[in-house]
C-alpha cells in the first residue's frame, strides 16, 4: 500500500473496517466520502466561514476572548503556535465547541460557544454540522473498533459529551512580509481521539509518512479526509498513527488566494482513563485522563 485509502461509509462497516484500519496504521489518515453530512450544509457552512472573516478586523476582534486559550470564538492571525516551531502559523479560526446543559457535570472543562451577531444564520448551521460531524465521527469509530476487535460500540461511552471541537480554518492570501519560515499550518500531530477534516480538497495538506517524506492528502470536495489524534495513539500503543502533517504555502497564482478549511477534533469525555489497550501488542505509556492529556499539549502549544 503507497497511498491514503479511501472508503465509502455508506458501505457495512464490517467491510471496511480493514481497509480503513491499514490505512490508519499505515498513514494515520484515511479519505472518507458517503460519510453522511450534507453537501447543502457543508456548502452554507464555508460560506458563513468565509462571510465572518470577510468582516473588518476590529469586528473579529472583538470576539477573541482573552485568557480563554482560543477555545471559542475567534483566534486571530498569528496567535497559535505549533509544538516545537520557532513561528507562528499563517492562520487565523473561530472554535465551536459542544453546547452543555446547565449544571453539567463538565460544565467546568467546556466554555459555553458564542456566536457572531452579524451572520444570524451562524449558531444554526454550525450547531447542526456540530452532530453532523459527531455522527459520522461515531460510525468512523465503531469501524475502528471493529479493526480493533472490540465490540463495535466500544467507543460509544468513550467520547460521549467529549470536549469536541470544531475549527473553522482561514489562511489568507500569503503575506509578503510573513516571518521567515513561516508556513500556514506547521508540522504538528492532533492531539485528540479522531479528526475529520472538511475542505481539504484546496491543495496544501501533506502527512509525514512513515519514510520520512512528505506526502500530500488530497480528498475529493466534500470528502473527508480522517485522522488519528495523539490520544487514539497512546490508547493503540501506536498501532493506529497519530501522524505529523502541515500545511505548505502555495506558490503562483494560488498564493493570492485564501484556503478555508473545517476540522472537527472528536475527542474523548474528559474523565475517560486512556490506558493502554491489551488487545495492541507493545509496551504502552502511563494511564492518564483525556483531560490531564489535553492541558499537557495545550500548554506545549501556548494555547493553555
Ligand atoms: O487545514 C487543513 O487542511 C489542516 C488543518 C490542521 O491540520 C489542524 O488544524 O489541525
Ligand atoms: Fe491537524
Amino acid at each position: 500500500m503507497n497511498c491514503v485509502t479511501t472508503v465509502s461509509l455508506a458501505r457495512p462497516l464490517e467491510d471496511i473496517a480493514e481497509d480503513l484500519g491499514k490505512s490508519f496504521s499505515e498513514f494515520g489518515f484515511a479519505i472518507v466520502c458517503d460519510h453522511g453530512i450534507p453537501q447543502d450544509l457543508i456548502d452554507r457552512a464555508e460560506e458563513l466561514a468565509k462571510a465572518f472573516f470577510a468582516l473588518p478586523e476590529e469586528t473579529k476582534k472583538s470576539y477573541h476572548i482573552p485568557g480563554g486559550g482560543g477555545a471559542r470564538g475567534y483566534t486571530p492571525f498569528g496567535t497559535e503556535i505549533a509544538k516545537d516551531a520557532e513561528v507562528h502559523d499563517l492562520k487565523e479560526f473561530w472554535h465551536i465547541g459542544r453546547s452543555l446543559p446547565e449544571g453539567h457535570p463538565y460544565a467546568d472543562l467546556m466554555a459555553p460557544n458564542i456566536w457572531p451577531a452579524e451572520l444570524p444564520q451562524f449558531r444554526e448551521t454550525f450547531t447542526t454540522l456540530f452532530s453532523e460531524f459527531e455522527k459520522a465521527g461515531d460510525r468512523i469509530l465503531r469501524a475502528i473498533a471493529i479493526d480493533l476487535g472490540l465490540a463495535p460500540d466500544y467507543f460509544v461511552d468513550t467520547v460521549k459529551d467529549g470536549n469536541s471541537v470544531m475549527r473553522l480554518l482561514h489562511y489568507p492570501p500569503l503575506p509578503e512580509s510573513a516571518p521567515e519560515g513561516a508556513i500556514r499550518a506547521a508540522a504538528h500531530g492532533d492531539i485528540n481521539t479522531i479528526t475529520l477534516l472538511l475542505g481539504a480538497e484546496e491543495a496544501g495538506l501533506e502527512l509525514l509518512n512513515k519514510q520520512g517524506e512528505w506526502v500530500p492528502v488530497s480528498p475529493p470536495k466534500g470528502a473527508l479526509a480522517v485522522n488519528i489524534g495523539d490520544m487514539l495513539h497512546r490508547l493503540t500503543k501506536g498501532h493506529l498513527r497519530s501522524t505529523t502533517h502541515r500545511v505548505v504555502n502555495p506558490s503562483g497564482e494560488a498564493a493570492k488566494r485564501s484556503r478555508y478549511s473545517m476540522p472537527y477534533f472528536l475527542h474523548f469525555r474528559p474523565d475517560f482513563l486512556i490506558d493502554p489497550l491489551d488487545s495492541c501488542p507493545g509496551t504502552g505509556e502511563e494511564p492518564i485522563t483525556a483531560h490531564e492529556f489535553l492541558l499537557q499539549r495545550l500548554r506545549e502549544i501556548g494555547l493553555a
